[in-house]
């Protein structure tokens, strides 16, 4: 029997030739939940988040979980208990922590488009800290706070035009880049800040981008944002913490991205080249602690042999898992239980009415009408990207821990699609 590579073992393993979450056969939530759903493992989750945390050791830091990865409630509780704060990038996200018992003093907002109403909602929550991305912005939250005898956090999210050596859609750290405020105008700014009596400084921020495998953007941004600090001491603005982002890679195919360890490592060491030990490092990782601790289920409906090619035809979709639609990304995609026999090419494809709808090109599979398939390190910006094209209600979502499951998101039915539309009465 082949056998096939999963990128996480914490949380997904082989055993006697069927595919397991944890102690539970995927078959069997396949059986028990439908398809398509998303299951995460609650132990791989666990352990991302405190590896993370060990890593720093004694050094003063803050893990503030990125939401946007995968918001669901259920998620951001379990990551709240073990102490994470949150980064977040729209007023919805903040709500959803709020519900989730996440401490909204430990959460940051970052975001090019927040609006006044946003901006009053995190004032009233009491937010730790806004990463504001421009002059305006600076001026519309000093606005807002004023009109509600608020003193607004704020940190700088500096654009250090760094490459991060990763898909253009999701690379932030580039003056051509929409996010952050210019490295040479970043003082200028901390300066106009920092006399703005409805404004306090707390920090500086920067994030590069996404899916990054490599060491060395990381340490290029680091020093650039260090020379920030130098000149921010120089001119009496102190800071409380350095906010350094997210972006650190996961393995989805052969990618060797660096482990938390030597990521947080080569930030510390940087930190303490430069003598500011005693800064707070604060980090917003997303895809590094929930991309491989979540598998998209899927049953084959079809066995389609094309003119050039042979589909396998799934009952997820580009709706459910976009990442190879925007990106052209490489999902992992696994039998939950191999069968014996001779594998054909296939392109796994979805139900939708786009050829853009596919999941995996040349796999070779040996399956048939029925099976369930795993799509891989689907944890993050999996479901958190879904919709509901071609009205297809979107997947369950299901937490699997030791023995034991939980729906976390019910599957949306048929009439959650219309739920606040109208027949017309004009
Ligand atoms: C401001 C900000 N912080 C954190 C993240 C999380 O990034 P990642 O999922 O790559 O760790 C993102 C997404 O790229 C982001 O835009
Ligand atoms: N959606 C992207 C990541 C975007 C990061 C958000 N700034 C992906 O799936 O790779």
């Amino acid at each position: 029997m082949t056998s096939f590579w999963l990128p996480d073992e914490t949380g997904f393993s082989y055993r006697n030739g069927a595919l397991f979450c944890e102690d539970v056969p995927v078959t069997e939530l396949a059986d028990k939940y439908g398809t398509p759903s998303f299951i995460y493992s609650r132990k791989a989750i666990e352990t991302a988040f405190r590896d993370y945390d060990g890593a720093f050791g004694s050094h003063p830091h803050h893990i503030l979980y990125s939401v946007k990865a995968c918001s669901n409630i259920g998620i951001i509780s379990l990551l709240a208990k073990l102490g994470s704060g949150f980064d977040i990038v729209s007023g919805g996200e903040l709500l959803r922590v709020e519900a989730a018992g996440g401490d909204l003093s430990k959460v940051v907002y970052s975001g090019v488009g927040k609006t006044d109403k946003e901006i009053a909602l995190a004032l009233e929550k009491g937010i730790h800290c806004f990463n504001i991305e421009s002059v305006p912005e600076l001026n519309d939250i000093a606005r807002v706070a004023a009109s509600l005898g608020k003193v607004a956090p704020i940190a700088v999210r500096v654009n250090p035009n760094v490459d991060a050596k990763t898909h253009p859609y999701i690379s932030t750290g580039l003056k051509n880049n929409k996010f952050g405020v210019a490295y040479e105008k970043t003082v200028e700014l901390y300066k106009q800040a920092a006399a703005m009596p409805s404004i306090r400084v707390v920090g500086i921020d920067c994030h590069i981008g996404s899916q990054i495998t490599e060491l060395s953007p990381f340490a290029d941004a680091e020093e650039k944002i260090l020379d920030i600090v130098d000149q921010l001491a120089a001119e009496g603005i102190p800071l409380e913490h350095i906010d350094f982002g997210g972006g650190l890679g996961v393995c989805y195919k052969d990618e060797v991205p660096p482990s938390k360890r030597e990521f947080v490592r080569l930030i510390l060491d940087h930190l303490e080249a430069r003598g500011y030990k005693h800064l707070a490092v604060t980090l917003e990782p997303g895809r590094s602690i929930i991309a491989n601790a979540g598998i998209l289920i899927t049953r084959v409906i079809r066995d389609k042999t094309g003119e050039t090619k042979n589909f396998a035809i799934v009952d997820a979709a580009m709706n459910d898992m976009g990442r190879p639609m925007f990106y052209e990304a490489w999902m992992g995609i696994v039998p939950a239980v191999p069968r014996d026999g001779a594998t054909r090419t296939y392109d796994v494809v979805g139900p939708i009415c786009e050829s853009g709808d596919w999941l995996g090109r040349d796999r070779e599979l040996c399956i048939e009408p029925g099976d369930v398939l795993a799509i891989t390190s689907c944890g993050a910006y999996g479901m958190a990207m879904s919709s509901n094209y071609n009205s297809r209600p979107r997947a369950a979502e299901v937490l699997v821990s030791g023995s034991t499951s939980q729906v976390i998101r019910e599957r949306e039915k048929p009439e959650d699609l219309w739920r606040g539309e109208h027949l017309p009465t004009l």
